[in-house]
């Protein structure tokens, strides 16, 4: 942390833990809190390369947080997976952590288990709610969801404890849609009736007479992964299939010849009506009594998506008016449903236990995903799936690696130049760059300089999850600018500024004319270096920590300083003076790999003359 200012000024050095202090001098865009035991991902066999990749940007974690449990350096983290996941994905996790495989916790007993875990691995049955947050006294980071549907976890409250929250998207969509063509097709020929009807003993071949398919329209609600692949395989049984969703793209209706259209026309044309939208405000019960009463006599109902998408209640009436004819439902609100649910015992339904993703295939899939996913996050990593962090390509990551340490080092050291540190409300990045604004995503180097920013001058730990929510509930607005220059757009970013208004500085000469404090870095082979504090342009490399004083330009100055420091056996990795004009003000920054003592320091103030010096914490 900053320390002495002003030659007068006593001179109190403060530390704090900083991202470099764990010997390691990659940033980390996932730190998690210092609990995290980690092991290095060279120690894991995953098949996925991206992982090999985003390897470049893995680094363990630094908190400050006391409240955390303490954990051996060495052991394993712990994962707990609460729902029937496969032997696979479990081999993967065992790879790596120690794994607890408690199924059928109550809401209680998991509140009680979740403060020793890293990880918690769930399917749809886990209700993981802003209480599991809370009780996991920061320790929880990752929540890998062995599917597709997130509506059981609680997206706003992970974000706000930091917590990456991972899903396993692809891996049961055909499953899915299997089941969901399953179920139509069992509706149609009332398969599941008539095998009751025979397992009791009798032969009705007149009472199970069903309805055709082929040539009937079928409104897929929700054109994503699920829904593409039943519309698919339903043009395959000769059927006329329309869809329904606001974000699908049109190409993607036309190539598997599809019309798009709006929710009143395809819930009024269509003969079968599938569901295949997520569960979100917006969709949550939007089938209901006013739909219904826009379909058409007789429509049938697949529902594989979730439950609350239909209004359970106005699904009954609309059966019991025969204005639905049947429904399939897969998926229901509460689950299970309760046993004299009047929907799972109408005789024109026919339900399964949330089958659509239980497959043997699907199963492995999934949990290979989900645990390459939230091995690859406890390590550091951004996940591909990522739910509530920006995904971010793996080689657009290891592009941007330099600038984002870069980032957290401006962000730090421009923190530590405010007098006080604190009452920060303003901060400005300006990005110089030659690349187009489509080619350069600033959100991991905006979310590092939030990190360096917030974390010296408070107990929060942040990383790429949290950066933002922490900024604005700190009231820290931070504004973005881009300056287009010249230049080759081989390099993402020729330089960023990080501008603080509104503040005293306890290092005067960091202010600019406005009266901003400004620093200025630029990436130089690979390594970040300091170019610009105030209006002085020095360059220095930003490793270690930093001693920068004021002084009239004159000689022997490096040699005084160095002088001290050498007697001190503070060993100094370089020097840099920046100055407006020969003999007059100037601007020395010297890197040093210890932190000098007290006393050091005084020594360096009493220097005649040094006006004003100040060391920072890399
Ligand atoms: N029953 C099961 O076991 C099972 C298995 C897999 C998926 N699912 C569920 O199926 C659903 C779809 O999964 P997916 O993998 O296809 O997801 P997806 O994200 O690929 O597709 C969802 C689609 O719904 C669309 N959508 C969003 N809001 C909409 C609205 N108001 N109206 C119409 N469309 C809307 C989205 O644009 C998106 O294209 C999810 O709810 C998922 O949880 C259930
Ligand atoms: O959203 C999903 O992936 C499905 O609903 C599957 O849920 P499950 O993992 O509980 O089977």
């Amino acid at each position: 942390m900053a320390t002495t200012s002003a030659k007068s000024s006593t001179f109190v050095p403060r530390v704090s833990p900083s991202p470099s202090s764990n010997g390691s001098n990659r940033p980390s865009l996932l730190s998690f809190p210092k609990s995290s035991p980690l092991i290095p991902l060279k120690h894991l066999s995953l098949s996925r390369s991206s992982l090999h990749a985003l390897k470049t940007l893995e680094s363990p974690s630094i908190s400050k947080s006391t409240t955390l449990e303490p954990t051996k350096p060495d052991s394993k983290p712990t994962i707990l997976v609460s729902e029937k996941l496969s032997e696979v994905g479990l081999d993967v996790l065992r790879s790596f952590a120690n794994v607890d495989c408690s199924y059928n916790l109550t809401p209680e007993d998991l509140c009680a288990k979740i403060s020793l875990c890293d990880a918690l691995i769930v399917r749809s049955g886990t209700k993981v709610t802003r209480e599991v947050f809370e009780a996991a006294k920061g320790r929880l980071k990752v929540v890998g969801r062995a599917g597709v549907g997130i509506d059981n976890v609680d997206l706003q409250a992970a974000t706000e404890f930091g917590c990456l929250v991972v899903n396993a998207p692809t891996a049961n969509t055909i499953a899915a849609a299997e089941h969901g063509i399953a179920l139509l097709s069992a509706m149609a020929r009332n398969v599941a009736q008539a095998d009751a009807s025979m397992k009791a003993g009798e032969w009705k071949r007149n009472k199970y007479v069903g309805v055709s398919m082929v040539g009937k329209t079928l409104a897929v609600m929700g054109f994503g992964k699920v829904g593409s692949e039943v519309a698919r395989r339903a043009k395959g049984l000769g059927m006329h299939v329309v869809a329904h969703d606001p974000y699908a793209p049109d190409d993607r209706a036309r190539a598997i010849g599809v019309d798009l259209v709006s929710f009143d026309k395809a819930v009024s044309t269509a003969d079968f009506i599938s569901l295949h939208m997520p569960l979100t405000p917006t969709t949550n019960k939007i089938f209901n009594d006013e739909t219904f009463a826009k379909v058409k006599k007789g429509v049938r109902i697949v529902n594989v998506a979730r439950g609350g998408v239909i209004d359970e209640d106005a699904l009954v009436r609309a059966l019991d008016s025969g204005v639905v004819a049947q429904a399939a439902l897969d998926v229901f609100t509460v689950e299970p449903p309760p046993k004299d649910s009047k929907l799972v015992q109408h005789e024109n339904v026919i339900a399964t236990p949330h089958l659509g993703a239980s497959t043997m295939e699907a199963q492995e899939g999934v949990a290979i995903e989900i645990a390459e996913a939230v091995v690859g996050a406890l390590n550091g990593e951004l996940a591909a799936t990522a739910v509530n962090a920006p995904m971010v390509p793996a080689e657009v990551l290891a592009e941007l690696a330099p600038y984002v340490m870069l980032a957290e080092k401006l962000g730090r050291l421009a923190v530590q130049l405010v007098a006080g540190g604190s009452g920060i409300k303003s901060v400005k990045v300006v990005y110089t760059t030659a690349r187009d604004t489509d080619d350069l995503d600033t959100r991991l180097l905006r979310a590092m300089i939030t990190k360096g920013i917030i974390e010296p001058i408070s107990t929060t730990f942040v990383n790429l999850v949290n950066a933002d929510f922490t900024a604005k509930q700190k009231g820290l607005r931070i504004s973005e600018e881009r300056v287009s220059v010249d230049g080759s757009p081989d390099c993402p970013v020729e330089s960023i500024q990080v501008h603080i208004s509104n503040v005293d500085s306890k290092f005067a000469s960091a202010l600019s004319d406005n009266g901003e404090i400004i620093v200025e870095g630029k990436v130089k082979g690979g390594i970040p270096h300091l170019t610009c504090v105030g209006s002085f342009s020095v360059d220095v490399s930003l490793e270690g920590n930093l001693i920068l004083c004021r002084q009239v330009d004159q000689p022997g100055m490096i040699g005084s300083v160095g002088n001290i420091l050498g007697e001190e056996n503070v060993n100094v990795s370089f020097m840099s003076v920046g100055r407006i004009g020969v003999r007059k003000q100037a601007i020395m920054a010297i890197g040093v790999d210890e932190e000098p003592n007290k006393e050091t320091l005084k020594k360096i103030g009493e220097v005649e003359a040094i006006e004003e010096f100040v060391f920072l914490n890399l």
